[in-house]
């Protein structure tokens, strides 16, 4: 490896520099053609290129067209007419575009030529914008089957004509077609080609009339109007609405090594430069910086350490439940699509039921689209833009600031990321770490730079970690995140796109596996931004059906903006006016509801023998869950509270227990929380909260105190603001650039979901109603409960006198439910308590009950 200098002195000579100097401009001329094919003006001219050929094409095609005939003779003796001056064409484009346009249209696909100037825009238009406009591999597709088959069929029709319709290719796939299968089979054949396109195209619905073909619903017969919605989509066409995958923006990331041996301080510098998409080369940069595939420095630098760091980053994926193990024979297998064990629940399903289409939640709202990227906004190019006199500078004064204190080192390397660039050291033989950890003020101070972080060691590197701040930071755009091909393609059930790592890897990870998430930060440091990238990252992926967030905002302001969505995606207490919680008390009620609904769930997830949301939904799609029975497709709720500290300060133990309740339990039912606050103390953060919340993100806070609360671990007071931020996860903790959205780029997401059809009202939570008010003494039946008639009215329609049926179906806790009964029980509606059996039912048809019912007054 060039970077490796074997010299042992100390000092630079002038001779160590002259033998440099040819170097340099070869090097410097390699680096000026990388940047030329780097800048986006070389692209835009490019793409003009494109746009104009692609015009070229059209008028030379449509020009042939009428003047084929004139110019026939001439193109006939091929290129050698463009040298000859005696010689000319009609066609608009001179003899170039005869020749061209005889190319295409006579020799090669006839009339579908005009499909190749499709190709040349979709390509300009691209490159012009910078951006996935038209997917060109779609196009391609297109067009190379479109040339085919268009050139074929116009040929087979058209092939007494005079004028080549369907070119020279047409033509021969046309007489074989006609040679091999005769005039009906190839015109069967040529039919098909279109009929296959039209349904590929259109995908047409062949529906029978719905009554002969419905299939069974168990208990349809007692309640078509409840069956309906799920006998109703066995006949809907399943449309796919795959949002748009633009292809991930050019990310670029360098990575600078400098080599350093204790006697040497002449030091050479390798520059990696890190692409996600383009592919890397190999080159010499100048003055000793080597640019160097981002594989080459795994080995170079550090061959096993690492793999160590890349485990260390990497974002955990989520892991296949276990399937069960079925034995057959002596022989036990484990089979992935093994259906799930049947319940007694289940087995009572009918079976047409199973062997229905699966059911899909999305059909609800069949039309809704997802937010599109245009609605977002690019801040700046993006590239990581590096200052080489910047690193030279930073490198030096460390390695000048150590050795002040008598420490050498043997190697440095730096990673430059979006905010800071981390220089890794290795020290010499015999240094100890702790000296240099102890040495992090002085070397703040000599490089007269705020938020200096010490990472000694870095875990599994075996290198000592500075970061320091780039003197010119870039923005990490949500766009960016959300139009990667790791967001776009993830599997994860609750993406969240938080920014950028430091070697600008982007950060992608799944809230349903962290479970919730905790985030401090003191003011103004980008905590709303942070929340704001996580609630529009999830809104690009998820389908109203599939998720519902709870948001509680006591300072009134930041959430208000998503009020547009409650019918889409809110969740919230009924008889609620607004769906976004601002006072304390509300938001009491509200968690205790969140408390019912998870132990509602947990109800449904143990008679349906599921041990998470997961395996629940994939057994109610697929129809083995009897709606009937009050199985329903779960969405997942994310509930956030984007000012935790005011909450707990008002209502201390009322807050902090339905919310440590739910961070101990709700994982499994799909509920997930997220809790952002500013002030970060141990009041605020308890012991409790804290061991719930494996997943912690600090903002930069005001003192190390709140950092070690928050991390349990220093650092996050050494930040330097806006979105710079640290995530402790699983463990360990990593250094990001939080992606940042602004409030209109919010503003135009919600409204783009806002206008488009919603459900009729926000989802409904369980009511809560404060135990302390209903501890009111004996049942008297002119006090009963609000819900007692409805309650009547469902016990006597099902005949089964269960509180749990009341749990269920009217989304009450456990106490009400119980509440409800004895007041039933007390208005002779139900009989006595019977242990684990149902109450009998005593009236036995609604009519029956409405006369009870008006006797009761
Ligand atoms: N990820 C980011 N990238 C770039 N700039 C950011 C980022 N996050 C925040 N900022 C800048 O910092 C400002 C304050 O951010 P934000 O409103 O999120 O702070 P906050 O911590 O929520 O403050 P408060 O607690 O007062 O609401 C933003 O207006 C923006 O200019």
């Amino acid at each position: 490896m060039t970077n490796k200098s074997k010299s042992k002195s100390k000092k630079p000579t002038a001779k160590a520099k002259d033998t440099v100097t040819p170097f340099v401009a070869e090097k410097a001329e390699r680096i000026r053609l990388k940047q030329l094919a780097k800048d986006e003006r070389t692209w835009k001219i490019v793409g003009l290129t494109f746009l104009l050929i692609s015009i070229f094409l059209i008028i030379a095609f449509v020009s042939y067209f009428f003047t084929w005939r004139q110019d026939q003779a001439s193109v006939s003796r091929g290129i050698e007419i463009l040298a000859d001056v005696d010689t000319t064409a009609n066609n608009l484009l001179g003899k170039t575009g005869a020749i061209v346009a005889n190319l295409f249209i006579f020799k090669l696909f006839g009339v579908a030529s005009l499909l190749v100037c499709t190709f040349f825009f979709v390509v300009g238009v691209n490159l012009l914008w910078r951006r996935r406009v038209f997917s060109i591999w779609r196009n391609l597709k297109y067009v190379t089957l479109g040339m085919l088959a268009v050139s074929t069929i116009l040929a087979f029709i058209l092939r007494k004509e005079e004028f080549s319709w369907g070119g020279g290719v047409g033509n021969v796939i046309s007489d074989w077609l006609l040679a091999s299968l005769g005039f009906v089979g190839a015109s069967a054949i040529l039919l098909l080609i279109v009929v296959a396109y039209l349904i590929w195209q259109f995908n047409p619905v062949f529906a029978f009339p719905k009554k002969l073909s419905r299939p069974a619903v168990a208990g349809a017969e007692e309640s078509p109007k409840d069956a309906l919605p799920l006998a109703e989509h066995d006949f809907v066409k399943e449309e796919e609405k795959e949002p748009a995958k633009p292809k991930i923006a050019p990310l670029d990331a360098a990575t600078l090594i400098v080599d350093d041996e204790a006697a040497k301080p002449k030091h050479k510098i390798g520059l990696i430069e890190k692409e996600e998409t383009a592919p890397k080369e190999e080159a010499k940069g100048f003055e000793g910086i080597t640019v160097l595939k981002p594989e080459a420095r795994i080995h170079f630098d550090e061959p096993e350490a690492e793999p160590e760091m890349k485990k260390e980053l990497e974002i955990e994926k989520p892991k296949p439940a276990a399937r069960p193990v079925v034995t057959t024979g002596g022989l036990k297998l484990e089979i992935n699509d093994a259906p799930l064990p049947k319940t007694e629940e289940e087995e009572k399903v009918t079976t047409p039921v199973e062997k229905a289409k699966a059911y899909e939640p999305t059909l609800d709202l069949r039309d809704y689209q997802h937010p599109t990227l245009d609605l977002l906004a690019s801040y700046g190019s993006e590239k990581v833009e590096h200052d080489p006199e910047e690193l030279e500078n930073n490198k030096n004064q460390i390695i000048t600031t150590l050795r002040n204190y008598d420490i050498e080192i043997q190697r440095i390397s730096a990673t430059i990321g979006p905010t800071v660039t981390l220089y890794e050291i290795v020290p010499a033989a015999g240094v100890r770490i702790s000296r240099i950890k102890n040495l992090e003020d002085d070397i703040a101070l000599s490089l007269s730079a705020l938020g200096i972080r010490i990472i000694a060691p870095i875990p599994g590197r075996g290198t000592i970690g500075i970061e320091v701040p780039n003197a010119k930071k870039s923005i990490v755009s949500m766009k960016t995140l959300l139009s990667s091909d790791k967001y776009q393609n993830s599997a994860h059930s609750l993406p969240i796109a938080l920014g950028k790592k430091i070697d600008n890897e982007l950060f992608i990870v799944d809230l349903a596996t962290m479970p919730h998430l905790l985030m401090a930060g003191a003011t103004g440091q980008g905590k709303s931004v942070g929340i704001n990238a996580i609630l529009v990252s999830l809104l690009y992926k998820k389908h109203p059906s599939q998720l519902k967030f709870v948001l509680v905002d006591p300072k009134k302001v930041e959430l208000s903006i998503y009020s547009h969505i409650e019918s889409h995606f809110l969740a919230k207490l009924p008889n609620e006016e607004e769906a976004i919680i601002t006072d304390t008390k509300k938001v009491i009620n509200t968690l205790n509801a969140l408390c019912i609904e998870m132990d509602n769930r947990y109800d449904l997830l143990k008679e349906a023998g599921c041990r998470n949301i997961k395996e629940y939904n994939t057994k109610f799609t697929s129809r083995k869950l009897n709606p009937e029975k009050g199985h329903q497709f779960l969405p997942f709720i994310v509930l956030v509270v984007d000012e935790f500290a005011d909450l707990i300060m008002t209502a201390g133990k009322e807050v902090e227990m339905p919310i440590a309740r739910l961070a101990q339990l709700a994982r499994a039912v799909g509920i997930h929380l997220i809790i952002a606050t500013q002030r970060p103390s141990v009041n605020i953060i308890t012991g409790t909260i804290k061991a719930n919340f494996p997943a912690r993100v600090a903002f930069k806070v005001s003192s190390k105190i709140d950092s070690r609360t928050i991390l349990d671990a220093g650092g996050a007071e050494q930040l330097i603001g806006k979105g710079d931020m640290l995530i402790s996860l699983n463990g360990e903790i990593a250094r990001l650039q939080c992606a940042f959205v602004d409030t209109p780029e919010v503003d135009k997401v919600v409204e783009f979901i806002g206008y488009q059809e919603g459900y009729p009202q926000a989802f409904l939570l369980p009511e809560y109603v404060d135990e302390k008010e209903l501890e009111s003494g004996d049942f008297d039946l002119g006090d009963r409960d609000s819900l007692f008639e409805e309650a009547a009215k469902l016990i006597v329609a099902n005949q089964i006198g269960s509180t749990s049926l009341l749990q269920r179906r009217m989304k009450l806790g456990y106490n009400r439910a119980g509440r409800l009964m004895d007041q039933l029980e007390n208005a002779g509606i139900v009989g006595p308590n019977q242990g684990s059996k149902a109450r009998e039912v005593l009236i036995k048809t609604d009519a029956d009950l409405q006369q009870h019912l008006e006797m009761l007054g």
